[in-house]
């Protein structure tokens, strides 16, 4: 396919090549930090495309490694791309990627977890949050350990239009181990609805694009990876703060084969467990013996209306964590002291794990 000029005149000159960086400057991958090279160029090609056009973007990258992903984001024509890498074995490899691109590419080394990302571009590249998104992309494969908590955290950042926000609707395209891109867009009734599904949901648009198999990396996982696409929804589905909405999902889950009463419960002190319990049902029109996996985002919105309800009626509810009464209740017994309680004490319920990553 001919190259326009323009794109043509962006695409890097040739270099050596993934494996021959990795060789040239002992770039092992660490087992402890979960480091799986993609060494294939149409994969990581493949993978830029899902984001969408970047011709003069305004990229980061999350955890470029050896650079391959990197390669693929400077070839579609990105202008400024900021790399956030923790290792810092990987700075010479990019440093030499930044030579061949004058002036597109910034290297931080750091992690992506505590990086102010809202200082690392000019605020003359944002747009309103209603408008259409702003020409700034943030792309990564990253450690399964990293990307989960880290899109937790970005869900957050879209409620307050922090980080990556502050510059407005910003796209993602991410990789995560396949079950968890699997969770991350399953709908209503389905098997590997979860927590992941509702939260990703409720603040954005997300498109499970594709998978890779395990053995496409270097060294090969245990697992596929699958590739997910994120813009922010201009308003999100649920209007609660992001930790109640996060607290409701959480406890709803908690107990996924169970009607959904069970987990809404244990939002309540042991003490007024069965009447509010009642009450959060009541205002929220939600039928107490669905599944979680059953729930729709409308009935988690108007359970979590419900919730922030009752929450400003109760001072503390809030911050009420069963987990942390039922640790009490333990200490005291074992100390043969009484834990004061109003009502008998509630039928301990296996906990069900959503999955293993978390
Ligand atoms: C799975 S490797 C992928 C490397 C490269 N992007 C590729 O596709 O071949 C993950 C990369 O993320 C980096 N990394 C891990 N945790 C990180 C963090 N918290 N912040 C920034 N980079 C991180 C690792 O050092 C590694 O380079």
């Amino acid at each position: 396919m001919a190259v326009s000029g323009k794109l043509a005149t962006l695409r890097l000159p040739p270099l050596p090549t993934i494996g021959e960086i990795i060789k040239l400057f002992n770039l092992r991958a660490e087992k402890q930090l979960s480091q799986n090279f993609l060494l294939d160029m149409r994969l990581t090609d493949k993978i830029v495309r899902q984001a969408g056009s970047l011709r003069n973007a305004y990229v980061c990258e999350v955890g470029p490694g050896p650079g391959g992903l990197t390669r693929s984001i400077l070839n579609a024509g990105a202008a400024d791309l900021l790399v956030v890498e923790k290792d810092n074995r990987f700075i010479p490899s990019l440093k030499l990627l930044a030579e061949a691109a004058p002036g597109r590419v910034r290297i931080v080394q750091g992690d992506i977890l505590t990086y102010r990302m809202d200082r690392g571009f000019k605020h003359d590249i944002a747009k309103k949050w209603e408008d259409e998104p702003p020409e700034l992309h943030v792309i990564g494969n990253l450690p399964f350990s990293v990307s989960t908590p880290l899109i937790i955290k970005w869900l957050d950042c879209i409620s307050t239009r922090s980080g990556p926000f502050a510059f407005g609707r910003t796209r993602l395209t991410l990789t995560f181990q396949k079950e968890v891109a699997e969770r991350l867009t399953a709908s209503t009734g389905s098997r590997q609805r979860s927590r992941l599904s509702v939260m990703a949901q409720t603040y954005c648009t997300v498109k499970n694009c594709f998978t890779i198999p395990g053995k496409a990396f270097v060294p090969k996982p245990e697992v596929d990876v699958g590739v997910v696409h994120f813009t922010p929804l201009a308003q999100p589905q649920i209007q609660q703060p992001f930790n109640l909405v996060e607290k409701l999902v959480k406890n709803v889950f908690q107990f996924r084969r169970k009607h959904c009463f069970r987990g809404l419960a244990m939002l309540f002190p042991e003490a007024h467990r069965t009447e509010l319990t009642h009450e959060l049902l009541r205002l929220s029109c939600v039928e107490p013996t669905l599944r979680p996996t059953e729930l729709t985002i409308p009935h988690f919105r108007a359970l979590s209306d419900a919730y922030g309800q009752l929450c400003s009626q109760s001072q503390g509810l809030i911050s009420y964590e069963f987990r942390e009464e039922q640790r009490l209740k333990r200490l005291h017994r074992k100390q043969g002291t009484p834990h004061h309680t109003e009502a008998p004490p509630a039928p301990v319920e296996e906990e069900e794990e959503e999955n293993k990553e978390h």
